[in-house]
């Protein structure tokens, strides 16, 4: 079996669904969420979904270790370490920590770098990290309040996490196949070794020079690459459709867009910061009555335009009192109004209001987009959900109105 650490819960259904492409029977457990013999029987991987992407280093080390040990108790032999096609991190960031621990663990002396999720943009060339036509310094990730991006190449965001070396390979050697790729990764003085892959081609070709690698890190994108078992089908099942939601804390400018798509022909609404802060139950009430009084996959938001977010209302801080909202509203549009497909937008987010409703295990159904699928989910009261969980930087602008299209 293949386990996997992702460092957030959009990236752990992102990756999921990338295995998923190339027939790896996957779930993703939550957290601590112990699966049992019976979830994991038939399983060709599975990956641990972490909440570790910002976290201190230490608390990440150590989610992240006993992540590993236990995925080796379930008999994983290989692990894959899942972080942000933007590599997102700081340079007192987790990247390279957890990197250092993963390998210790499993022994490897070399492990490959391989940010890049071609599919949606993010593309390695001579090292350096491009969103679209941008290097990533260059690109919105450059202003985000977390993980400033301000450096492209992907040598130098991780040199300063982590004491081991860090080399490259260019895409001259990609573009000569799997065994020149494997000599220069073996040949490379260094134990991180960032690889050129600018198109699913050169992720194959990677995929296959890494395929039996102990250690494997990057994006989802590598995943794609990988061989795969090429297990058919999945007994994945929808649940009956008792009512639709979006719950949206993203604030990226591709969520923006969706909003403002969606608008045109749902019912949207937006949370109220300032109650969110002061009076949150009444605002989740305020919010519950408006869903279930609509029609057509009701949108709640928190941010449509750049200046809707503000960091502290009266001294307080606002993003966790609209992430406390959005999950308050979740669990009772499952609990009390029976809602029972629900899609999620933002990393923060989707892992609010997953643990607001006392999930465990994520089955991963069909695909939406690239890197966002619906999953089959149950709730700590036994309800049976369909749940999407969407990267905030993901998604065709009207996702938010297409993505029920896939569960039908
Ligand atoms: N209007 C707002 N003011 C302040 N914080 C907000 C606002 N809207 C959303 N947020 C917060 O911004 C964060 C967005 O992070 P996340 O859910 O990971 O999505 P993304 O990374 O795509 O923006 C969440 O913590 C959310 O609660
Ligand atoms: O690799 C990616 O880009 C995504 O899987 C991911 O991790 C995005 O993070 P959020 O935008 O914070 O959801």
């Amino acid at each position: 079996m293949l386990g996997a650490i992702a460092d957030d819960f959009t990236g752990a259904t992102d990756l999921a669904i990338m295995l998923r492409r190339t027939g790896y029977r996957v779930a993703v457990a939550i957290e601590d969420h112990d699966p049992g013999a019976p979830e994991r029987a038939g399983l060709d991987a599975l990956v641990i979904a972490l909440k570790t992407r910002t976290a201190p280093v230490a608390e990440a080390v150590d989610a992240s270790r006993a992540a590993v040990r236990r995925l080796r108790d379930w008999g994983a032999r290989q692990v894959y370490v899942k972080y942000c096609s933007t590599f997102d991190s700081t340079d007192a960031g987790n990247i390279g920590p957890v990197l250092d621990l993963v390998s210790a663990e499993l022994g490897a002396d070399k492990v490959v770098v391989a940010p890049a999720l071609p599919a949606n943009g993010r593309t390695v060339y001579f090292g350096h990290l491009f969103v679209g036509a941008d290097l990533l310094e260059h690109s919105s990730m450059r202003h985000h309040p977390l993980t400033p991006m301000t450096r492209s190449r992907v040598a130098d965001l991780l040199r300063p996490q982590t004491p081991h070396p860090v080399a490259e390979v260019h895409h001259t050697t990609i573009s000569q196949g799997v065994d020149a790729v494997r000599a220069a990764i073996e040949a490379a003085p260094g134990r991180y070794v960032v690889v050129d892959t600018i198109d699913d081609e050169d992720l194959r070709v990677l995929g296959a020079a890494v395929a039996d690698s102990p250690v494997l890190s990057g994006g989802s994108g590598l995943a794609c690459g990988l061989p795969g078992p090429g297990t058919p089908g999945d007994d994945w099942k929808s649940v009956p459709d008792t009512g639709r939601v979006v719950l949206c804390g993203s604030a990226s400018a591709t969520t923006r867009r969706q909003i403002a798509t969606a608008a045109r022909t749902q019912p949207v609404r937006r949370v109220d910061p300032r109650a969110a802060v002061h009076e949150p139950d009444a605002e989740v009430g305020r919010i519950f009555d408006w869903v279930r009084a609509q029609q057509a996959a009701p949108v709640v938001y928190a941010a449509g335009e750049p200046g809707d977010v503000v960091s502290e209302i009266d001294g307080h801080a606002v993003a966790p009192a609209v992430e406390g909202v959005l999950a308050g509203v979740a669990r009772r549009l499952v609990d009390e109004a029976g809602i029972t497909r629900l899609l999620a937008a933002g990393g923060e987010t989707s892992g609010a209001i997953v643990r607001a409703l006392g999930i465990g295990l994520l089955r991963i159904g069909p695909e939406i987009a690239p890197g966002i699928c619906w999953s089959g989910a149950v709730t700590s009261t036994g309800t049976e959900l369909a749940l999407a969980l969407k990267s905030g930087n993901f998604g065709p602008d009207d996702l938010f109105t297409s993505a029920w299209d896939r569960l039908a």
